[in-house]
Formats: C-alpha cells, sequence, structure tokens
C-alpha cells in the first residue's frame, strides 16, 4: 500500500511520495507508469519522490508519467517545496536537490513558490526557433496567435523529428501579448502529449522573449491552466541568472493505492 499526495502548480499536476525511508524501487518504471495513469492509476503528468539528502533539505527524484526518470521539472519542483514545507523539512526558504542539481526556493504568504531556476547553458538560435536547456530541453517557437493553435499535432511533429526523435524534446509554442507579457502552450515529453502547463517551458520561452523581442523582466506567462510569472537578470556577458519561476502549487487530495 503506498501513501500518496496529489498536486497541481497551474494544472501540471504531480503523485507525490513521502520516500524519506527510501523504500520506492526508482527502477520499476511500470509501477510508475501505473500511479500516473489516469484511468487505471491516480493521474499526473509525474511522480514525485521526497527523499532526504545530507546538506539540503530535500531530494526531488522526478519521474515523467511514462514512468522513467525525468530531468528537473519546475512546476513539479514548486509543488515539491509546498510538499516538503507541510512534511515540516523547512519553514519560508529551502535549498533542495534535483536532476539539475541545487535549487533555492521560498513559499510566501499566499502559498505562491518563488523556485530558482539554474541557468541555461549554450542557448541555440534559429532562424525560426530556440532551443535550450532550462533543466529541460525545450524547443521555443513564437506563434503570431495561439488561437485554434493544435500544440498536440505540431509539438509531436517536432518531438519526433529526426533530431529528437531519440531523446525527445519538450516543444513550446509562444505569443506575444503584451509588453511583459507572454502565452505559452507546451508539449511535453515524457507525458508524450500537451500539457496544461510546463515550469522549464515558460522560463524557456522568457528567456527567448528576451533574445528576440527585447523583452523585460518580469514577463507574465499565461498557460492553459492558469498564470506562471519569470523574472531573470542579463549580465554583461549576456548570460541569464537569478532566473526565478513563480506560481501555484496546490494540494488536491491524497490517499492510499495498492501498488
Ligand atoms: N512539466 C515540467 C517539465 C518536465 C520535464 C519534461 N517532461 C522532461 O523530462 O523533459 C516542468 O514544469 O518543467
Amino acid at each position: 500500500m503506498i501513501n500518496f499526495w496529489k498536486y497541481q502548480g497551474a494544472g501540471n499536476d504531480f503523485v507525490m511520495i513521502d520516500d524519506r525511508d527510501n523504500k520506492f524501487d526508482i527502477n520499476d518504471y511500470k509501477k510508475v507508469a501505473f500511479l500516473c495513469d489516469r484511468r487505471f492509476g491516480i493521474g499526473g503528468d509525474g511522480l514525485i519522490l521526497i527523499r532526504l539528502k545530507e546538506g539540503y533539505d530535500f531530494d526531488m527524484v522526478y519521474f515523467n508519467a511514462d514512468g522513467h526518470l525525468g530531468s528537473m521539472c519546475g512546476n513539479g519542483g514548486r509543488c515539491a517545496v509546498r510538499f516538503a514545507h507541510t512534511l515540516g523539512l523547512f519553514e519560508t526558504k529551502t535549498k533542495f536537490w534535483a536532476a539539475d542539481g541545487e535549487h533555492e526556493a521560498e513559499l510566501d504568504e499566499s502559498n505562491t513558490v518563488h523556485l530558482k531556476m539554474n541557468p541555461p547553458g549554450e542557448i541555440e538560435i534559429n532562424p525560426d526557433h530556440y532551443f535550450m536547456d532550462t533543466g529541460s530541453p525545450h524547443y521555443v517557437r513564437f506563434e503570431d496567435s495561439l488561437e485554434n493553435f493544435d500544440t498536440v499535432e505540431e509539438g509531436k511533429a517536432i518531438r519526433h523529428n529526426e533530431r529528437f526523435n531519440e531523446e525527445g524534446t519538450n516543444v513550446n509554442f509562444a505569443e506575444v501579448t503584451g509588453d511583459q507579457a507572454l502565452t505559452v502552450y507546451t508539449f511535453e515529453r515524457g507525458v508524450e502529449d500537451e500539457t496544461l502547463a510546463c515550469g522549464t517551458g515558460v522560463t524557456a520561452c522568457a528567456i527567448a522573449a528576451n533574445i528576440e523581442k527585447g523583452m523585460p523582466s518580469p514577463i507574465a506567462v499565461k498557460v492553459k491552466g492558469g498564470q506562471l510569472a519569470v523574472g531573470f537578470e542579463k549580465d554583461s556577458d549576456k548570460k541569464y541568472n537569478n532566473i526565478i519561476l513563480s506560481g501555484p502549487a496546490t494540494p488536491v487530495f491524497e490517499g492510499k493505492i495498492d501498488a
């Protein structure tokens, strides 16, 4: 029997498990996929184990809905912070470990989680798209309008093109909606479908909007499941740092499941 909690951050939803005793078999991808299954299991875009790690408040172990260990998840990170807070692992500020290394975060009075993201490495600037790693790989393409846009069809075609087919990529489509505002739709690898929000994805889109459109920080990002914000600084070498992803992280329900 597994005790679980379900959280969502702007509609990107996760099964959360307190695994401080390291009992969960991280290689059991069939079990993770079952727990994330929306018909036969609990349902989620991913699953997160909260484990202990020396020198940190906790370790976030993230799996995609397909059951395989994933890279960094921004919305999952924000949900992990809120969950770790309910477990009593920190008070308002935390330092935790994730797939892409160390992260700091803060939970404010309105339960908004402000999560520091690691700077992207090399940013590929192509004629019609950007590609960068904001903890997870992200393809970003600007669209004049996202009205009636088919994220699944367009996203799937890019995710499975010759370049990305093997490793996969997350694919984001962004529309500029104001001086400091974007709307972003995302097709997620590992879920292999559109999700209602993607934290590492909106982070990549905010950086791309700064490069392509000179859009200043902070940038408000509307996603299908709500509202996120990305703040950043750019140094004299045009490197991005102090990148903060902010948004809600909400407990939905908790329960037990035979697995
Ligand atoms: N939803 C996530 C991104 C999750 C990572 C991704 N599916 C992958 O493994 O590439 C987010 O909020 O960042």
